[in-house]
């Protein structure tokens, strides 16, 4: 089912720039015009004369470069990608900074999850794979991700930043780079911390400062499915347990260590994600909202519904492993 470019209404163009889209409708092929339009819409075709067939190869190239694994493939890298537009829309950020450091925002957001095998970090250093080896453990499946990227930018066909100058190509590299480090929630704290600090006299003029908030940015992109309606987000908690059973699976089949919140014999769905909106979500996105206070009722509202909805699911499990017990 090819849609082109062309054939996508006002209605979904102004719908697509919102964090309730529900990316379960569309097929691949749309979803692919859909990330075309997100670059088209933020004048990135004219502003660094990109050309469309190029964008279309860049995308192509991507799209064959995700995997099929029950979380971390083509549809979690448009998830991230359409609430990073989403935000950039909502947050008015065009009018803040310019339009090289959207096109790393947007563009890393595409990329930030190359490859990407299903076993994170913690299994590639355990079972000391072919990625640690080659990364010395340090962030061994974000570089990864990063090295994929320009990989495919190295193609002349597919390298949407060959009409930008030299400078501008460094600034890029050097942004996404940074962007797709910064998605390893092994520094989730250390990031957190960092914007925190600087939250009270943030200015758009610092390029630090900027940095920083690119990197909250698409970290927030990144976890975001709670903050969609539940109809959307649910599914992606059962993806992402799957995958993160498949691993533990592997890893007690390896005999190698098995991390707690991923064990198939002792969490629960409701208990896992309490615990993840509570100490990890909220607190990001409320420092977020802190700079721009419209956010509180775009992200923050619907992951208060979401916890509610979870600690019932959880109240519901307890009463009924009590009446088993009875
Ligand atoms: C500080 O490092 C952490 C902290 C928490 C988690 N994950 C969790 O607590 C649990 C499994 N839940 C969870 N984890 C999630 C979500 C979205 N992305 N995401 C995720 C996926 C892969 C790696 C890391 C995270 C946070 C989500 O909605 N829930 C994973 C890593
Ligand atoms: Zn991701």
């Amino acid at each position: 089912l090819q849609m082109s470019t062309l054939e996508v209404s006002e209605e979904v163009r102004q719908y697509l720039k919102t964090p309730t889209f529900d990316n379960w409708q569309w097929e691949d092929a749309e979803i692919m015009v859909l990330l075309q339009v997100m670059y088209t819409d933020l004048d990135f075709i004219s502003t660094f004369n990109i050309e469309l067939d190029v964008l279309q190869q860049f995308l192509y190239e991507v799209y064959k470069r995700y995997n099929n694994i029950p979380f971390h493939n083509f549809k979690h890298c448009f998830c991230v990608t359409q609430m990073m537009y989403g935000l950039i829309w909502l947050t008015d950020l065009r009018s803040k900074i310019d339009s090289v450091d959207l096109l790393i925002m947007l563009t890393s957001a595409v990329c930030h999850d190359l490859d990407h095998t299903g076993y994170n970090n913690a299994y590639q250093i355990n079972a000391r794979t072919e990625l640690a080896l080659r990364y010395n453990d340090i962030s061994p499946l974000e570089n990864h991700h990063c090295a994929v990227a320009f990989e495919i930018l190295e193609k002349n066909e597919s390298n949407i930043f060959r009409n930008l100058t030299t400078e501008q190509y460094k600034r890029i590299r050097e942004g996404i780079i940074k962007c797709i480090l910064a998605t390893d929630m092994s520094r989730h704290t250390d990031i957190l911390n960092k914007f925190k600090a600087i939250l009270s006299t943030f200015d758009f003029d610092n390029k630090d400062h900027r940095d920083v908030l690119m990197m909250i940015m698409i970290k927030v992109s990144d976890i975001s499915n709670e903050a969609r309606p539940m109809d959307v987000a649910e599914p992606w908690l059962d993806c992402l347990l799957q995958e993160f059973f498949n691993q533990s699976d592997m890893e007690k089949l390896e005999g190698l260590p098995v991390t707690p919140f991923m064990d198939r014999d002792k969490v629960t769905k409701p208990s896992s994600q309490t615990g993840f909106i509570r100490f990890v979500l909220f607190p990001l996105f409320i420092e977020l909202a802190n700079l721009f206070p419209c956010l509180e009722q775009h992200i923050i509202d619907p992951v208060r519904k979401a916890l509610d909805y979870y600690t019932e699911m959880e109240k519901a499990l307890e009463r009924e492993k009590q009446n088993r017990a009875q």
